[in-house]
């Protein structure tokens, strides 16, 4: 049973390399058993970890033997390894006799480190890049819950026999005839050809079956025990530690997880023991090896603890590895005549790209020099560490690159545009890029401009699009007819959420026809709909300039005897900007958003708010998203449902909609006399370039695009995710759209911040259109 990632990520997370996590239930069981479990870590993990409940050894086939069971096991992960080459480090998490089939097929599935003298002789100490694998993969978490370790034999490891030794010694005689070949490994009474017991010969090395040296490779080990009422698998044998007192209630670990009585990490992990363990020690050993919990009941509770140690590890070690597909013919691995790109620009002569020694990243001044504290800020990975040698896939002169620009406009692209064309350019050599003009139509309509740096040099400059824009016209089949007509191989693409639909579609026609081309695109929007990355660029030039046409209300309106003055600002489906301007003005005294539905009449609505600051302040002023209540204003409108060229709803003004509203109702009902001054600044805000901090963010994201097409990848989208710079595949940001959620922190400072109503009252005059499920909540 395979529970594939989900498609949304978690705050948390960050693509990179995917985990995957091997299940392995408990004897006479079912795979399905570990459903909640896995449904929990796909939850809390989307993206990050792919769950496998292993399914070759469920019901009576898990009492074939822990041997028998292990062979199976391996085989199972290597086949799923087969199957997922994405998939790059390897953790198991396991109940009972499962922990000893999975600790069996470890020992088979281990591979030694390629590299020789693996020990660094002069500070006796394993090194990490000196672990082995598993099957290939990186071994990251081992966790056991209540796996009889040390084997059900003696010492009270059984509690339901009391510890009277009639009964274990009656138990040993007659266990093969329930448990059958797994009942004697449990009860150490298997005698393969003179072989010592399977669960003895488990603790070392042992012929071809790496046990002990798997073990050491995973970078967490971890045995859950339970301290009671676990009547099959005593907390002796799941804990192993045969001879120390029960622990005390007392030493309760924290409020998180009350139910913990005992931890203790192994000394393994705190680089205390290194060396091999010796075979003297027979099962005690393992103590060394795993940290162990003891722990008092409750499902959730160690599901929940799993899923956090899982994450641990996981998220240590992911991100800016690009997970998009590399061209099939020509992959990393299997290119050994790799160019070795020697920069052109003179700050970086003469150094080869891969280059980066100087890990970790230490804390920086303002200067730039290191601090001297010797603190570690962050210890991002990088392309090399996953992939060392990393290639460059194009030779410069092969290279004939372009960039098209798509969608409405938004500050910042044209810096997109510079960033691109100087990063081939100056970074890999790059000389024939071309420019598509008017948009995606612009492929198969019109002539292209040939694009250098020096054409470049000055657009950052001015706002708009250098290579001018369009909405509709996408042909994936013209566009590729002509990609492959003009020989080019990187298609740089920026646009909003429709032009990322129709970059996927350009990818996937590509890769249909076996073309090696790489397709990359960097999204574009003022609105910061796009979903998966943190922020898109020109949103905060937009808010920034958003700022002028609010500070030109207020000022009118306070001027002014009775003024209201209302901004509207874009914003189709999400109100990012309206929210973000409101909170940086602090002028505004009520921001309405799409999201969240309003109303004007009767308690707790828009007039009633209105009248209020009017009579507080003799001013008010409102700012308003474009798609604020357009099911309201339809209502009054009666819409013709009018579409754009790319299929978008074109918007009914509900700025202009509003303005009439309040003055006729303090016209005629309130018979109040109001200065009304409306001010649509909407075209303003994006048509202006971008501000320095976009800037930069421009050039970041042009520069992730160069560096991810010239390695050979494709479908991918650049951004930040959790402000770490990823490779995204194209599809993720359109699968959903990013709105103002209004649970969250953001809008209830807004609403703290202005005071107004949140429109969930449940007063008389609420309108049909107020959302039911809001009001309800
Ligand atoms: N579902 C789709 N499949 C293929 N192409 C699409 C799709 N949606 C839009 N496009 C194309 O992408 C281009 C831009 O789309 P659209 O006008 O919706 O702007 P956008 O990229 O979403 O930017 P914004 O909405 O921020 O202005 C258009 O040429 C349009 O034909
Ligand atoms: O009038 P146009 O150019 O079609 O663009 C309007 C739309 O473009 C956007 O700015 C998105 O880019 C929306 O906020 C707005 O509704
Ligand atoms: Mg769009």
């Amino acid at each position: 049973m395979e529970f594939a990632p989900l498609n949304r990520l978690t705050e948390a997370a960050t693509y990179g390399a995917v985990t995957t996590l091997i299940l392995l239930p408990p004897i006479i069981s079912f795979t399905k058993d570990w459903k909640f479990a896995a449904e929990q870590f796909v939850r809390v993990l989307p993206d990050k970890v792919f769950v496998h409940c292993s399914e070759r050894n469920e019901s009576t086939l898990t009492l074939d033997g822990v041997d028998v069971m292990g062979e199976r096991l391996a085989v199972e992960v290597l086949e799923m390894i087969q199957r997922k080459p994405k998939l790059s480090k390897i953790s198991f998490v396991s109940h009972s006799v499962g922990g000893l089939v999975a600790r069996y097929a470890i020992g088979r599935l281990y591979r030694p480190p390629k590299r020789e003298n693996v020990e660094d002789s002069s500070t006796n100490k394993c090194e990490e890049d000196s672990r082995g694998t598993i099957g290939g993969l990186e071994a990251m978490n081992f966790i056991t819950v209540a796996t009889p370790h040390l084997g059900s034999r003696g010492n009270k490891q059984v509690p339901f026999l009391f510890g009277v030794p009639a009964f274990e010694k009656a138990a040993n005689c007659v266990i093969h005839l329930i448990f059958r070949r797994t009942g004697r490994h449990l009860f150490l009474n298997d005698d393969d050809e003179g072989k010592p017991p399977l669960l003895k010969r488990m603790i070392e090395d042992y012929g071809d079956c790496y046990f002990m040296s798997a073990l050491r490779t995973f970078k967490r080990r971890v045995a859950y025990s339970n301290v009671g009422y676990d009547h099959i698998v005593g907390w002796r044998t799941s804990s192993i530690r045969r001879n120390s007192d029960l622990p005390k209630w007392e030493d309760s670990l924290n409020e998180k997880y009350p139910h913990v009585v005992h931890e203790e990490h192994c000394k393994a992990n705190d680089g205390e023991q290194c060396e091999p363990p010796s075979i003297e020690d027979k099962l005690e050993v393992l103590s060394s090896f795993f940290g162990r919990i003891n722990i008092h009941i409750s499902r959730e509770e160690v599901v929940q603890q799993l899923v956090e140690s899982l994450m641990d590890l996981s998220l240590s070690s992911s991100s800016l590895i690009p997970i998009s597909t590399p061209f099939k013919s020509r992959t990393f691995t299997h290119y050994p005549n790799l160019p070795t790109f020697i920069s052109k620009s003179r700050n970086f002569q003469s150094k080869p790209l891969t280059s980066r020694q100087n890990r970790p990243i230490r804390a920086q001044s303002s200067n730039g020099t290191t601090a001297n504290d010797g603190f570690v800020v962050d210890d991002v990975p990088h392309l090399t560490d996953f992939l060392p040698a990393l290639p460059v896939y194009f030779k410069s002169d092969e290279v004939r690159a372009c960039i098209v620009t798509c969608g409405g406009l938004c500050p910042g692209i044209n810096t997109v545009i510079r960033e691109i064309v100087c990063g081939l350019n100056y970074m890999y050599g790059v000389e024939d890029i071309l420019g598509i003009q008017g948009g995606y139509r612009g492929f198969y309509s019109k002539n292209t401009i040939k694009l250098t740096p020096k054409v470049v040099n000055d657009i950052h400059k001015r706002g708009g699009t250098f290579l001018r824009t369009s909405r509709g016209g996408h042909d994936t089949s013209k566009i590729v007819d002509n990609i492959q007509d003009r020989g080019i191989n990187q298609v740089y693409i920026i646009g909003g959420d429709g032009t990322q639909k129709g970059a996927a579609l350009i990818s996937k026609e590509v890769e249909k026809r076996g073309l090696q081309v790489s397709v990359a695109g960097i999204p574009k929007t003022i609105d910061n709909d796009i979903a998966v990355i943190d922020k898109s660029f020109g949103f905060d030039t937009a808010v920034e300039e958003a700022q002028r046409a609010i500070n030109a209300a207020h000022v009118e309106v306070e001027s002014v005897e009775n003024g209201v003055g209302i901004v509207k600002l874009m914003g189709r489906y999400s109100g990012f900007i309206a929210m973000y301007a409101t909170l940086a003005s602090r002028d505004v005294d009520c921001c309405l958003i799409p999201e969240s539905p309003f109303y004007l009449e009767g308690r707790g609505g828009l007039f009633e708010f209105v009248e209020e600051r009017l009579k507080e302040n003799g001013h008010m002023v409102i700012v308003l998203a474009e798609g604020a209540g357009q099911d309201y204003v339809s209502q009054d409108l009666h819409p013709a449902d009018e579409k754009d060229a790319s299929g978008n709803r074109l918007l009914l003004d509900v700025g202009l909609w509003l303005s009439h509203k309040i003055k006729e109702h303090f016209t005629d009902v309130k018979k109040m006399a109001i200065n009304m001054k409306y001010i649509d600044p909407t075209y303003m805000i994006r048509a202006i370039p971008s501000n320095a901090s976009d800037n930069v963010y421009c050039t970041l994201l042009a520069h992730s695009a160069v560096h991810g097409a010239m390695a050979g990848y494709t479908g991918f989208t650049v951004g930040p995710v959790n402000s770490r710079h990823a490779y995204i595949p194209i599809s993720h940001v359109t699968e959903t759209q990013n709105t103002v959620k209004l649970t969250d922190r953001m809008w209830a400072r807004l609403l703290a911040s202005t005071n107004q109503p949140s429109f969930l009252d449940r007063g008389k005059a609420i309108p049909e259109n107020v959302d039911q499920e809001l009001l309800k909540a």
